[in-house]
């Protein structure tokens, strides 16, 4: 079964990993590594069966296979997930996962996703240099989220002046689904932009934030999708966009955070066939792996901002390739993706001694 999972989008390799005297349960996803190392994330969550873990990490790492592709990175796509709860992560545990890394010897190179943070980034370092997102102590680039909440922000301006014909955010309501890391962050720029805020959170504490910090409405976590608004902004976790929740939206634009928004590609055709402007999830929330991929080069803060703006031009150009080939947008990005994918491999043929 796991073999025809596999081969089904071609992914390279997947490695079980397993220590019984830290209670460490990881599985690292490579799907393509065609333009360079496999960099994504570490997801640390109680999946509720490992057969969950296991699609996660699939899904997640081709996401980044095509998120690098799309930013113009050299960096091929990977992800990992620890299977437990964050709040019960030892040092002990990260280490034993990060030799893990160590045994591939740069073919993957993790990060922060949901669940893990800088702290855990400074520990798994201790095992293996194959780690970004690193504490600014050692001159790393530190936590992704706010750079990757700037690349959202940018995005959904793209996604608006193609819906709006302006990319004006003042006086539009935004619907922020999860107000977490990456979106209170991104509540910031919207609130500052004088954008009206509705949001939703699990987390109690969370949401307060929203709505202390700026004035958001706060409503229930099945209340968000219908909720009246310009822009719906998922911003927790993935297959939000499905059967039951595209027939409540009343947004013209879908622009957030969250990987694999939509639950199945037909989902973006759905989006597609109701006006709805979707900006791709991979395209619009790249700014973080822009930002640790920097760090690769000798972290350069300036460099790597000037980058994350590119994805107001990257969201510009997939509406384009969408509308000049009458195809849904998430179908335009993978174009992109692929394209570049494709040309890079063939411009490697040629044997090198
Ligand atoms: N942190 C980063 O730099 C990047 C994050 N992402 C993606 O963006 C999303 C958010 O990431 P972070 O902000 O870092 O994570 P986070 O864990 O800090 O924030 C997620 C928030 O969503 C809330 N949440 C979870 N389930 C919910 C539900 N059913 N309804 C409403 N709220 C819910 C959580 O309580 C939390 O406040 C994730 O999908 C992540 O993979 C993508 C690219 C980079
Ligand atoms: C900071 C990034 C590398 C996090 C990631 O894995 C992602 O973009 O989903």
């Amino acid at each position: 079964m796991i073999f025809e999972m596999l081969e089904q989008d071609n992914y390279e390799q997947i490695l079980f990993c397993q220590d019984k005297n830290t209670g460490l349960k990881a599985i690292i996803a490579i799907h393509d590594t065609t333009l360079g190392p496999a960099l994504g994330g570490t997801r640390m969550w109680p999946y509720a069966s490992e057969q969950e873990a296991i699609v996660d990490a699939l899904r997640l790492a081709k996401g980044m296979t095509y998120k690098s592709a799309a930013a113009g990175l050299n960096l091929g796509g990977g992800k990992a997930v620890i299977i437990g709860d964050p709040r019960k992560k030892t040092e002990e545990l990260l280490r034993a996962y990060g030799r893990f890394i160590r045994s591939l010897n740069g073919r993957y190179i993790t990060a922060e996703d949901v669940g893990t943070t800088v702290e855990d980034m400074d520990i798994i370092r201790q095992e293996t240099k194959f780690v970004t997102g690193v504490s600014p102590a050692f001159g790393s680039s530190g936590n992704p989220a706010p750079v990757t909440a700037f690349g959202v922000y940018q995005g959904m301006k793209a996604a608006v002046q193609a819906a709006f014909g302006s990319d004006g955010l003042k006086d539009k309501t935004i619907a922020v689904q999860g107000v977490g890391n990456v979106a209170y962050q991104l509540c910031r720029y919207l609130h500052e932009e004088g954008a009206k805020l509705i949001v939703t959170d699990i987390n109690p504490d969370n949401l307060g934030r929203a709505v202390n910090e700026f004035g958001a409405t706060a409503v229930g976590v099945e209340e968000i999708y219908g909720a009246d608004c310009d822009v719906f902004s998922p911003c927790a976790l993935g297959a939000i966009i499905n059967d039951q929740t595209i027939p409540k939206l009343k947004a013209k634009v879908v622009a957030g955070s969250a990987n694999n928004q939509l639950r199945e590609p037909r989902h973006g055709e759905m989006l597609e066939e109701r006006g709805i402007f979707y900006a791709p999830d991979y395209v619009i929330n790249a700014g973080g792996v822009m930002n640790v991929a920097d760090e690769l080069q000798g972290y350069n803060k300036e460099r790597a901002l000037k980058k994350v703006a590119t994805i107001y031009d990257n969201i510009q150009k997939v509406f384009e390739i969408a509308a000049e080939e009458g195809i849904p947008s998430y179908l335009a990005a993978d174009r992109l993706a692929e394209k570049r994918i494709e040309a890079v491999k063939m411009s490697r043929r040629m044997y090198l001694p």
